[in-house]
């Protein structure tokens, strides 16, 4: 392992190797936050008939010309028209429906009078509301006074005035959010076509590691790579499988694994990348059938701190790709969001891969440095800028960074919402510079 990979070479092995899922048809709410495939045409038009968009009385614009509250004109109130009527009454001269909100406009009438603008059929003042159905059968027939005049669909939701059959409700390669789920919903489609979401293994590996409600024996801690994976994988929009943590044995490993691919389209593991005796991962898929049978797997040493030890390579008879990080718990979840979520990004078919960096100025105590040539990832708040009432220095937001540089601190890690990106030949930061940031949102 002599030589040594930069950040990006790594990255764009992987990708090269990453090809989009296959499509396939969901129902809707498993479709959520995954990649459209195809350009989704509205069947019929939306709404699929003129409707009230008040509730109150259907009318013929003729009828009530001219009414005010002092000379309301009087209708005969031919019936209830509620949402989801499918037998309307016809609205003749002289005549009124008393409609809800959504519900068809019935033949003869050509707007909607609302209830605020009539007596509500009680004979008194204008009305405030109308009386439930239940309390008051009879409300959908008697007299109305109406106190003023309507022009001709007023109130009115006309038939495909949200959208027309034939258009293009969405194109392909829209990620589905709710709203666009709710679309697709309304125009009668239960399922889509889209690219799924990956099935990612998460495995750990370590003799050293215990569950987190287990206690620990001497020499022991807890596994919290296998969780902090598995959490970022269904953040990144994947379905994780978490495999409990594998001891330091090769041939318990190439076992695991073999079970596991069944399930994956990609695997990741932490630990047992480095150079000491143990290193289990590199033991089991330096040489073995599972490796060779996908090409091989790949072990590097990347100019980055933290993450440094890397594997990366196709394994099984599917050539399914795995990503070996290392285990120190701050490089395993640095090198997930470098390698793994745009890994899991390309599978789903989503741009961008990578997270957007941005700009923010250093608050820092005192200067910070950093190894030589090698790209480091220091945990950092980001606050970003103040968008009200902002000067032209307030363009930027500001960065602090969290903890320290080693990479088991864990608790540290937990605080940040971001990573300051220091490139290979910068070794000193002063507070005030401006720094790269990658938000981690
Ligand atoms: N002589 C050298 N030693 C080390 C080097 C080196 O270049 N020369 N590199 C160091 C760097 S950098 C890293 S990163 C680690 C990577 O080692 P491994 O990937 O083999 O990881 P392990 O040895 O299995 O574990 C490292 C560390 O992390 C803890 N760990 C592992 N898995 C978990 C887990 N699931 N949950 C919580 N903590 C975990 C483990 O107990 C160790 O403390 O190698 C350095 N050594
Ligand atoms: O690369 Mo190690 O990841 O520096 O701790």
């Amino acid at each position: 392992m002599s030589e040594t990979w930069s950040v990006d070479e790594h990255l764009a092995d992987i990708l090269r190797a990453v090809r989009p899922l296959e499509p396939i048809d969901l129902r809707l709410l498993e479709a959520q936050g995954c990649v459209l495939v195809e350009d989704v045409t509205v069947p019929a038009a939306l709404p699929p008939f003129d409707n009230s968009s008040m509730d109150g009385y259907a009318v013929r614009t003729a009828d009530v010309e001219g009414s005010s509250e002092e000379f309301p004109a009087v209708l005969s109130v031919v019936g209830d028209v509620a949402a989801g009527s499918g037998e309307l009454p016809r609205v003749d001269p002289g005549q009124a429906a008393r409609i809800m909100t959504g519900a068809p406009l019935p033949p003869g009438a050509e707007a909607v009078v609302p209830v605020e603008w009539t007596d509500g059929g009680t004979g008194g003042g204008p009305a405030d509301s109308m009386a439930a159905h239940s309390a008051a059968p009879e409300g959908g027939t008697g007299e109305v006074r109406v106190h003023r005049p309507v022009a001709s669909r007023a109130h009115v939701r006309a038939k495909g005035s949200d959208v027309r059959a034939g258009a293009v409700a969405l194109t392909a390669g829209t990620v589905l959010g709710p709203s666009q789920i709710g679309l697709l919903a309304a125009i009668g489609r239960g399922t889509v076509t889209v690219r799924p979401r990956p099935r990612v293994v998460v495995l750990s590996t370590g003799s050293e590691l215990v569950p987190p409600d287990e206690p620990l024996g001497p020499g022991q801690i807890h596994d919290s790579n296998s969780y902090v994976l598995t959490a970022a994988a269904r953040a990144a929009g994947a379905i994780p499988y978490r495999v409990g943590a594998v001891s330091d044995d090769p041939d318990t490993l190439r076992a695991s694994l073999e079970d596991q691919l069944i399930r994956a389209d990609l695997v990741v593991t932490s630990g047992g990348v480095s150079v000491g005796a143990y290193d289990v991962v590199k033991e089991a898929l330096s040489r073995s059938d599972l490796a060779d049978d996908g090409g091989g797997v790949e072990f590097r040493r990347l100019a980055m701190q933290p993450g440094k030890p890397q594997g990366f390579g196709l394994i099984g008879p599917d050539r399914t790709p795995i990503l070996t990080l290392p285990g120190n718990p701050v490089s395993a979840y640095v090198s997930f969001e470098l390698f793994v979520r745009p890994a899991l990004r390309t599978l789903m078919g989503l741009e961008p891969v990578r997270r957007q960096a941005v700009s923010a100025r250093l608050e820092a105590d005192g200067a910070l440095s950093s190894p030589d040539g090698k790209r480091q990832f220091l945990r950092g708040h980001y606050a970003p800028p103040k968008t009200s009432g902002g000067t032209a220095g307030d363009s930027l937001g500001t960065v602090r960074p969290v903890g320290g540089a080693s990479s088991h601190l864990i608790a540290s890690l937990a605080q940040a919402n971001a990573l300051i990106e220091v490139p290979e030949m910068t070794t000193r930061t002063e507070p005030g510079e401006d720094v790269t940031v990658i938000p981690l949102d």
